[in-house]
């Protein structure tokens, strides 16, 4: 077999305060994260957004020591997994591509393309697909592929998801029994699962099949953890004003308070790193609700980083990915995504997602002239002539 490759895909973190404010631009600058219909929009709303949300976003970061550590636990695992491989008999470089920030994906590429690199496995380090994560990383690659021909003679294979994985499902099940041992009843702690949120639109309009795979994700867990608790699944990390899947983590827990439940384990689901928003916005801030609520018990699950049962699993995944017939960019995409039109591009009459959308873009439009008014002086009337 030829030179063996791993990318490990992510989101990446600022590793400095300075760094929040280009990060959340470059985050806000994917149409994967907001969709617009209009392209051209994208930077200046991204600008507009980056700017009003910088000083927020700094002063969370400032309260987990400064910045992000995804990459410093990303190359760990990174590090981990190349150890787990050779102790397998599997000789392979690991290469970490940041959607966000450094290392980005192009660099990882690029150095995958230096290294003559001649089959290589792509390993999303989200367990469940979601469009605005695994995909908008795979639409970004897909893109790489076809604009450099040095790409071509890779033979890659693409990993699209994996929370079903039974040594991911063990090292998750693991940790969360060590949590709820540690309370008093420990058959009676409330299990509360908090997945990263998505606009319900993604499910509903675009057929993102996060949601689905999120609840199966859970029940799996649920499933091999084998105790009697009782649970609850909601979702945090809410941005903008739009719906996003229900229920909300930071209204879920008070309902659960109001109900009388003393001891909360709350096991984050998404993401298999600590980052921001494990240290800050479950450590921190749904502590202080759940407190609130009168939930004194509240204990967080640590993240995965390199626990050796899920370092393991990924390390079976590779070498099962390169056993395997090869999944392309593509297949994977059509796999992913029901087959659904969005924006709908045909005027529908009511109080229908269409109307919404074709709305939306007519005030685009109005908010554009009233720029351009600002900017020249002469509103659009003026300019065509017609005051
Ligand atoms: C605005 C839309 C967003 C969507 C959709 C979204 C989906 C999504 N994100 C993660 C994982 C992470 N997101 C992180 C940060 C982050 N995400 C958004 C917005 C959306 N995410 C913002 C604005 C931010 C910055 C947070 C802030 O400080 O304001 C991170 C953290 C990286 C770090 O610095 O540690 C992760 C991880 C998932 C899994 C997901 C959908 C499934
Ligand atoms: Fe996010």
């Amino acid at each position: 077999m030829g030179r063996v490759g791993v990318l490990l895909l992510n989101l990446g973190g600022p590793d400095k305060l300075d760094d929040v404010g280009p990060f959340l631009f470059n985050l806000f600058s994917d149409p994967e994260i907001i969709r617009l219909p209009f392209p051209w929009l994208q930077k200046p709303l991204a600008w507009l957004i980056s700017s009003r949300r910088k000083k927020e976003s700094q002063e969370n970061y400032k309260q987990i020591g400064g910045g992000s550590p995804l990459r410093r636990i990303t190359e760990a695992q990174g590090e981990a997994l190349k150890a787990q491989l050779e102790a397998l008999g599997e000789q392979a470089k690991i290469y970490v591509g940041m959607r966000y920030w450094y290392p980005y994906t192009e660099e990882a590429i690029a150095r995958i393309a230096q290294d003559g690199i001649e089959r290589l496995v792509i390993l999303p380090l989200y367990p469940q697909f979601s469009i605005s994560t695994s995909g908008s990383s795979f639409r970004l690659l897909a893109k790489l592929w076809r604009e450099n021909p040095k790409l071509q003679p890779i033979e890659y294979t693409v990993i699209p998801s994996w929370y079903k994985k039974p040594g991911y499902l063990q090292a998750m099940a693991e940790l969360i029994a060590q949590e709820i041992d540690q309370c008093s009843n420990p058959d009676e702690a409330h299990i509360f699962f908090s997945a990263h949120g998505v606009p319900k639109s993604y499910v509903e309009e675009a057929g993102d099949p996060y949601q689905q795979e999120i609840e199966e994700c859970t029940h799996l867990i649920l499933q091999t953890l084998n105790r009697p608790n009782p649970y609850t699944l909601a979702y945090q990390s809410r941005v903008g004003p739009v719906e996003w899947l229900q229920p909300y983590t930071e209204e879920a827990i008070p309902e659960l308070g109001a109900k009388g439940v003393k001891d909360l384990v709350v096991v984050p689901i998404s993401f298999v790193s600590e980052h921001i928003e494990t240290l800050q916005e479950i450590d921190i801030e749904y502590r202080e609700v759940a407190e609130e609520a009168g939930i004194h018990n509240f204990r967080r699950v640590p993240a995965l980083n390199t626990h050796p049962i899920f370092i393991r699993a990924l390390a079976d995944l590779v070498i099962e990915a390169l056993k395997a017939p090869s999944l392309k960019l593509s297949q994977v995409t059509q796999m992913k995504k029901k087959v659904r039109i969005y924006p709908p591009e045909r005027w529908e009459w009511g109080m229908t997602s269409s109307a919404e959308v074709w709305n939306g873009r007519i005030a685009m439009l109005g908010f554009l002239a009233l720029i351009i008014e600002l900017i020249t002086g002469r509103g659009l009337l003026h300019m065509v002539g017609l005051l």
